[in-house]
């Protein structure tokens, strides 16, 4: 399998159209777009509105609608914002109304070009979400861009987690709204559990113009939107904790170098099974206990405090891999959270039933239409292709960008690189020049910090918790003399204008150099690399990048550990600059991102079958929430209790009260299905032991298990329809025994290590199972 995709990508790469979409075709079309510009200059603003609202009813060619709505934008925009959208937004407004995700540097107005384009969907007569990646910018950018919108005479409005269900029902029927990825699938999930379609709050979807949408498409793709329902305490298995705990590696357990795997060895099977009383971990009756360790174990060995989660609050907070800052609404899975819960001796969070999931690359799916923009993404073109059908077009920059990236340069030790590190700022500071590091992580923005306190160099460290903050502080990292350390994303969206926020001495930081920024070392992709670097030279200013590494960095301790011998260093600084040790880095890199390419396809490879079988489930919910499905089910299958019961009561309450009970089940059904196709999931490396692919053990059991679910809800509804006590006010629910959640809550899963290497973990047991019986 893995070999054919190997082989299909190799050919497709071989045939492999371009990486951006051609965009002449659009080119031509500016100066049209300009001749309209005096005409639409006459107009009064009620004028202009009145020509947006005829874009509505004109019949036009794509191309005619293209240049009016480009035109109307950009009057719209110069009066209400004071900014004449420039050619390369519209060739960005364009690119999204024709379905491409666009690329476009760092500080080039994003902004104003997604919005010209939701606008212009929204004048064919398309619902449209813009798709933020946190309810800060949803909230800014909708109440930045409203002006425009109004005087286009197009309504719009967002959501964010306050809301009321009113507010929210309010803000999705505007014809754009502006939310957050999971705010958008939250509210997706809680209609999921509606039983009258008035509580419905979202139409159905039809545009997603997704910002950073590298970031949301490819990076967050995979993480599960989960709503679960009736909190619980939940259990933390101590005295395995503690039994781990004292587990050594090598000896007892081993792990992959690319820190995804941990696996007792029979060594630490045996004093895990002799601590647990003398159990054997490996027979039918140990596989609860099995998982409990597994998790343990990997709580213990594969995550790490201050790098994969803090500790605050007596809480445990997960910090997010690809915006390196702390992901408020997440937790991993329930096993693996109770495990780190355990580990770190806190009391066990709340943990309930979960009733629904969506994972964020299904949520995208619904969309009829997508488009997308952010600053990188050519480097994530075949995904895109791949998982979405989508094209990339490369937007040029308004002003060339003269920004001076610095080779990059290499250390024989991070302790060697943190020096250099250090050296750097106090030079480069000593000029005045504002300073942007990205580091890796939490604990080693700490790090820094504290080296250049010693130093005597003052610097903000960003890892606030509050998106707004953040945005604020980002935006100051421009002013003289500033330095700012920051892990990897903090601050995305946000503008760092030369000179601080209000670029007061904007000329004065130019005529220095403008922003450098430092990277602490290279990110598992390129692309978060190229991220970090895009924060200078925004809009053609002068600004510089410069990245550290060294050979004893993480990144080539887990993807390209055999560095060649004998690759000289400079016996003071430590630095390298044999181009081996560039290259080493360069694989490692590369390495990684096709790890993390392969996670992705495979976890897509179960989760598809699981969507599937979800879109199959909301078709018939969906009818039984709309139409008499539910009567004609009930009354099929129980006919004489159904007459009975339309002679008492009136045709419409009945109706009511069979909808009621087909989605009560229907919904449990489902939930209790989830249930089972996690634990599947989550055992399916040992359940699969001596036989196929977990992958085809888990399609093999998921099916049947999916098919069932229609018999069992006729049985279970008809079984409530005979035995509840039915009366002119409909069905008392809660004493039929059929009573909903009273509360639902709703989270992120953090990607599930075991899942996604579930093949390899397969190798890792039976080879240790092998050994242990031998
Ligand atoms: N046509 C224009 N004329 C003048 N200023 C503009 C224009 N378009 C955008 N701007 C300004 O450029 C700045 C950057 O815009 P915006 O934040 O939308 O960029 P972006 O591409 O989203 O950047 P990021 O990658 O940081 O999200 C804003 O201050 C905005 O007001």
């Amino acid at each position: 399998m893995a070999f054919w995709s190997r082989v299909s990508q190799k050919l497709r790469r071989m045939l492999s159209r371009p990486a951006s979409a051609d965009l002449t075709r659009y080119e031509e079309l500016l100066p049209r777009i300009g001749e309209l510009e005096p005409e639409l200059e006459k107009l009064s603003d009620a004028e202009l509105t009145e020509r947006a609202a005829a874009v509505r009813e004109t019949e036009r060619t794509d191309t005619e609608l293209l240049i009016e709505v480009c035109a109307l934008g950009r009057e719209a925009a110069r009066r209400a914002l004071g900014e004449r959208a420039f050619d390369v937004q519209l060739l960005g407004t364009m690119g999204l109304l024709t379905g491409h995700v666009v690329q476009m540097a760092t500080g080039e107005g994003k902004t104003l070009a997604g919005a010209l384009a939701a606008a212009g969907y929204a004048l064919q007569g398309k619902r449209v979400h813009v798709i933020s990646v946190n309810d800060y910018l949803a909230r800014r950018d909708a109440e930045w861009m409203r002006p425009v919108y109004d005087l286009l005479g197009v309504s719009v409005g967002w959501v964010e987690p306050a809301l009321t269900a009113e507010e929210r029902r309010a803000a999705y029927h505007r014809e754009v709204c502006y939310g957050a990825v999971s705010e958008i699938g939250f509210d997706v999930l809680r209609d999921r559990l509606v039983t009258s379609v008035e509580d419905l709050t979202q139409p159905e979807p039809e545009v997603a113009i997704v910002d950073e949408a590298d970031s949301v498409l490819v990076d967050e793709a995979r993480v599960p939107l989960v709503m679960a329902g009736s909190v619980d305490a939940g259990v933390a298995d101590q005295e395995v904790a503690n039994i781990v705990r004292r587990l050594r590696v090598g000896l007892h357990y081993e792990t992959d170098p690319d820190g995804r795997n941990a696996w007792l060895t029979p060594a630490g099977a045996s004093v895990v099974e002799k601590a647990l009383g003398g159990i054997d971990l490996y027979a039918e009756e140990g596989s609860d206990r099995l998982a409990a360790v597994n998790a343990a174990l990997h709580a213990h060995a594969l995550l790490t405090r201050d790098v994969d989660y803090l500790v605050r609050d007596g809480k445990v907070q997960l910090i997010n891999a690809s915006r390196g800052r702390v992901a408020e609404l997440q937790r991993w899975p329930d096993g693996l959270q109770a495990a780190v819960e355990a580990k770190e001796q806190l009391p066990p969070s709340d943990h309930g039933e979960i009733l629904d999931s969506i994972t964020v690359q299904a949520l995208i799916a619904r969309y009829p239409q997508v488009a997308g923009m952010t600053g990188t993404a050519v480097a994530v073109a075949e995904q895109l292709r791949e998982f979405y059908e989508l094209e990339v077009a490369v937007i040029p920059p308004n002003t060339p960008m003269i920004r001076e990236d610095l080779p990059h340069r290499v250390y024989a030790t991070p302790r060697h690189k943190l020096r250099a590190i250090v050296e750097e700022i106090r030079k480069v500071h000593e000029t005045g020049r504002p300073i942007l590091v990205g580091t890796q992580d939490v604990a080693e923005s700490e790090e820094l910090a504290e080296k250049l306190r010693k130093a005597g160099l003052s610097c903000v460290v960003l890892n606030a918790r509050n998106d707004a903050e953040e945005a604020a502080v980002i935006a100051g990292a421009g002013a003289y003399g500033a330095i700012t350390v920051s892990t990897q994303m903090a601050g995305r969206g946000t503008d760092i204008r030369l000179g601080g926020a209000d670029g007061a001495d904007a000329e004065r930081v130019a005529e220095l150099g403008g922003l450098h920024v430092i990277g602490t070392a290279r990110y598992p992709s390129s692309r978060l690399d190229d991220q970090l670097r895009g924060r200078a030279g925004r809009q053609g200013d002068p600004g510089s990048s410069v990245f550290f590494a060294s050979l004893g960095d993480e990144l080539v301790l887990a993807h390209a550990p055999d560095v060649p011998e004998g690759i000289p260093s400079d016996e003071d600084t430590g630095e390298i600059t044999d181009a081996a040790a560039h290259r080493q880095i360069n694989h490692a890199q590369r390495v990684a991102e096709g790890v993390d390419l392969e996670i992705h396809r495979n976890t897509w490879r179960y989760t598809r079958l699981i969507e599937h079988q979800r879109a199959e489930l909301l078709r018939f919910r969906d009818e039984v929430l709309r139409t008499d499905a539910g009567a004609t089910l009930l009354q099929e299958a129980v006919p004489d209790r159904y007459s009975e019961l339309s002679e008492s009561l009136d045709a419409e309450t009945l109706r009511r009260v069979c909808r009621e009970i087909v989605l009560f089940h229907l919904d449990q059904l489902w939930a209790d299905h989830l249930a089972f196709l996690t634990e599947v999931r989550e055992t399916i490396h040992l359940r699969a032991l001596a036989k196929e692919t977990p992958l085809d053990e888990f399609h093999r059991t998921a099916i049947p298990a999916f098919r069932k679910i229609r018999d069992e809800l006729e049985k279970r509804s008809a079984k409530t329809l005979v035995e509840a006590e039915i009366t002119d006010e409909g069905i008392d629910l809660a004493r039929a025994g059929v009573r909903r959640p009273t509360s639902t809550w709703t989270y992120l899963v953090q990607d599930n290590p075991f899942d996604s290497d579930a093949e390899q973990a397969l190798k890792k047991v039976r080879s240790m199972l092998r050994k242990k019986r031998s």
